[in-house]
This record gives C-alpha cells, structure tokens and sequence, in this order.
C-alpha cells in the first residue's frame, strides 16, 4: 500500500503532519514512506516554513523507531563549543564548569533518530566530527577515553541547499555525500495551494479554533498570495484571522483575512516566526524604512531630472540628508 492510499489521514502520532492531496505532496510522502522505513540518513531540504521539521518527525514516527526518542537540535542556533557539548555530552572536569558526567544528544537519541536542523549551519569543526562519527559509527564523550557506540540515525534539514553551501566552501562535500543518502525536498506553499483548505482544517483543529469555512473568493485571495513564509506564514494569518473575528462568523471572507498588508508586514510576519530578538525586528523595520525613503528619492530625482537640491525641496529635506539617504555623503 503505497502513501496515496492513505490521504488525508494522520500518519506521525500526535505530532499533527497533515498529509497533503496535492499531486507534489502525494510524491514527497510516498518518497517519505520509503526512506523511513530504512536506517539511512535523509537530509530535507526546503524554503523556511514548508515543514522541514515536521517531515524530520513524521520519518521518525513512520520508521522501525518510532517507540525510541526523537531528539532534535539547531545547529544554527548555538556557539560551536556548546553545540559540540550538547551533542556529544561531556565527562566530568573536562572543562571547567563540567561537575559531572552529561550525556549528549547522540547517547539521547539512542535506537531513535537524531535530528540536525540547519546542517548547512555547522562549524567545519562539528563537520569534521559528524563524518568521523558517521563513518565509524562511534563516538567520544568531551574529555572521555573510551567510545560509545552510535545508534541513533541521522536526519538532517537545511533551508539553504547543500550543494550550494559546498560550492560557496562552507560545507564539506564529503560529508554532503553521508548525509545526502536519501533526499526529501519540501515543495514551497506555492507550489501546493490545493493544500491549503486541508491546512487551515488542520490548523484551527490543532489550535482547538472553532471549525470555519473559506468563501470561494477567500480562498482564491490565499491562492494568490505569494506566501515567502510558506506554511508557517498560513498558519500566522489564519491564526490572526480567527482570533479577530467575531465568535459567531462562521463564514471567513476575502475581506476578513488577515493578510500582510505591506512587505514591512511580511517581513515582520517571518522575522517574528523565525524566533528573531527585537533588535533583529528593529534592524528589518530600519532597513525597510532606508528602501522605501530610497525608493521615494529616486522617484523625485527623475522627476527633477537628478537636481538634487530641487529634490530635497520637494521632499521637505535638507540637501545633505537627502545625500545620506542615498548613501553619498
Ligand atoms: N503538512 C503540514 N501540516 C500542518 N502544519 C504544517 C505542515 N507542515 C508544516 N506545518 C506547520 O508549519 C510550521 C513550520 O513547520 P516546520 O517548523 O516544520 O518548518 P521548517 O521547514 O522546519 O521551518 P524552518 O526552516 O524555518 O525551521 C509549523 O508550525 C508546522 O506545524
């Protein structure tokens, strides 16, 4: 029985994967389907919000391993000294700090799968580490003597293609080949809109949202809208959506959806999605007020044919900021 036997239906156990009708997402989990049900690595690779993670979790639970952990870690997100303590744990007095023995995430994720996000990510050290490990299928506590046998398997995901990330000198190739044994790629949103009315079902039951209908004009507006933020950037609006509609709407319509108003809003929208600080939200509103000011002088100065004096008049400026805006100084 192959995948496209089983739509929709929840297939990964309470970690909510919907399986999509769309033709794209019907190959990707049949392809899915086959690689968990073998040992090999798989690394995952798609725009940020297609679902990396939740596809890393669904090969998880569709696998011989499903009853074993499941353990996951950014290799984006940490200084390499902690990502290489976390992962490979560390003996006690093997650095200063360490008073005892800590297990890391391979010894965790034993008989289970251990989950590399953002693989593209990792130091040319961790990388070194991961080939010897996966080669020798072993490993060393920091500060330990003896190994330790690896038997978790190895998914990883990265939003940037490895390839592309062998070609710019930051990845190994040959660790590119370990990892790349089998290959999922998570098609954007775009490329599967007949998914989104089974996603937003899947999201307001998730959310425990009360069940609303999409008018025809609404989804059409949702197939329209470019979604660079892919599903993550759906679940956001539609979650907006519903929470500011009144209790008793049943119906949601074109005019109702809480959709980005401007490229400010987008961006904001994935910024804050993708766990950003409030410095980062404020450097992305700096640097979206510098290109729309940038834009609106360049407008004037065709208008002024280049007097930039004029310009700066017309723009209620003086002449040297309008120079600063235009990075002439
Ligand atoms: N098929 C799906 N059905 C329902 N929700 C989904 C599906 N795929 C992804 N999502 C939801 O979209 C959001 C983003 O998914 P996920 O974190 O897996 O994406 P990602 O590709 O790993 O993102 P990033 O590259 O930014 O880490 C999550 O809230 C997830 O629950």
């Amino acid at each position: 029985m192959t995948v496209l036997d089983e739509t929709p239906v929840d297939l990964s156990a309470g970690v909510g994967m919907y399986v999509g009708k769309s033709p794209v997402m019907k190959e990707v989990l049949d392809l899915a389907f086959r690689w968990a049900k073998t040992d090999y690595q798989v690394l995952i690779e798609g725009e940020t919000g297609t679902g990396k993670e939740l596809m890393a979790r669904f090969l998880h639970h569709a696998s011989e391993r499903w009853d074993r952990p499941f353990v996951a870690v950014n290799c984006g997100a940490m200084a390499d000294s902690l990502l290489e303590s976390e992962l490979f744990g560390h003996e006690k007095g093997s650095f200063t700090g360490a008073h005892r023995d800590r297990k890391g995430l391979f010894e965790q994720a034993a008989g289970g799968t251990l989950f590399l996000d953002e693989i593209g990510e990792a130091s040319e050290a961790i990388q070194v580490k991961l080939l010897r490990i996966l080669e020798t299928k072993e490993f060393y506590r920091i500060g330990a003597e003896g190994s330790l046998p690896m038997t978790a398997r190895v998914i990883t995901a990265t939003h940037r293609p490895l390839r592309k990330r062998v070609e710019e000198g930051a990845f190994r190739e040959d660790l590119m080949f370990r990892l790349d044994v089998g290959k999922i790629t998570m098609p954007p949103l775009s490329k599967r809109l007949r998914d989104i009315p089974d996603l937003v079902v899947s999201l307001f039951q998730k959310e425990g949202l009360p069940e609303r209908t999409l008018t025809d004009q609404a989804l059409k507006r949702l197939e329209s809208h470019p979604w660079p933020g892919n599903i993550r950037e759906l679940n956001h609006v539609m979650i907006k959506t519903a929470v500011t509609l009144p209790a008793q709407q049943t119906i949601i319509d074109e005019g109702d959806l809480a959709l980005p108003e401007s490229r400010l809003d987008e961006r904001l929208l994935l910024n804050h999605e993708s766990d950003c600080t409030v410095p980062e939200l404020l450097e992305a509103v700096r640097l979206y007020e510098k290109e729309l000011i940038q834009a609106r002088i360049e407008t004037v100065l065709k208008e002024t044919s280049g007097d930039r004096k004029r310009a700066a008049e017309l723009l209620d400026l003086t002449e040297r900021k309008l120079r600063y805006w235009l990075n002439e100084k």
